[in-house]
């Protein structure tokens, strides 16, 4: 039998928006990482903007900003679970969060290509 839990509310739906904001508020105001993606991202958007760039560079420049921050936001979750499910000094502790932050790398190595691409060309 469905649950009161598993009904379809548009009350519930809205909490979960007002979760997943509170989320991204965290992100931005507590996590040191995030103001330094918000410069980079403000620098490309200020840049796609002077550069006057086609609507699909527009797209590829979006897209890479947030590819970036779903890597640092997953990455930060995964740092603080860590710590939670073992504060102590474990060696697979170690792999999850390096490999966590290889996300991170990744995202970033793709959105610096991404970005000279588009770039470079109109620059020089
Ligand atoms: N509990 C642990 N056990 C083993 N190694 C750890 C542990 N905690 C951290 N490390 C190692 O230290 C590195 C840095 O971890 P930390 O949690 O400090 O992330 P950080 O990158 O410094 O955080 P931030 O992204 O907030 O600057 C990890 O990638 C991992 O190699």
């Amino acid at each position: 039998m469905e649950n009161e839990k598993d009904k379809f509310t548009i009350a519930a739906r809205l909490k979960s928006f007002k979760y997943a904001f509170n989320g991204l508020k965290h992100f931005f105001v507590v996590e040191h990482n995030a103001r330094i993606h918000l410069v980079a991202a403000a620098f490309a958007i200020g840049l796609s903007f002077y550069l006057n760039i086609s609507s699909l560079e527009w797209i590829a420049i979006l897209a890479v900003i947030v590819v970036v921050f779903v890597a640092e936001i997953f990455n930060s979750c995964m740092e603080k679970l860590s710590d939670v499910v073992s504060p102590e000094v474990n060696p697979q502790i170690k792999i999850v969060k390096d490999m966590a932050a290889a996300a991170v790398l990744m995202a970033a190595i793709l959105a610096l290509a991404v970005g000279a691409i588009i770039f470079l060309p109109k620059l020089f």
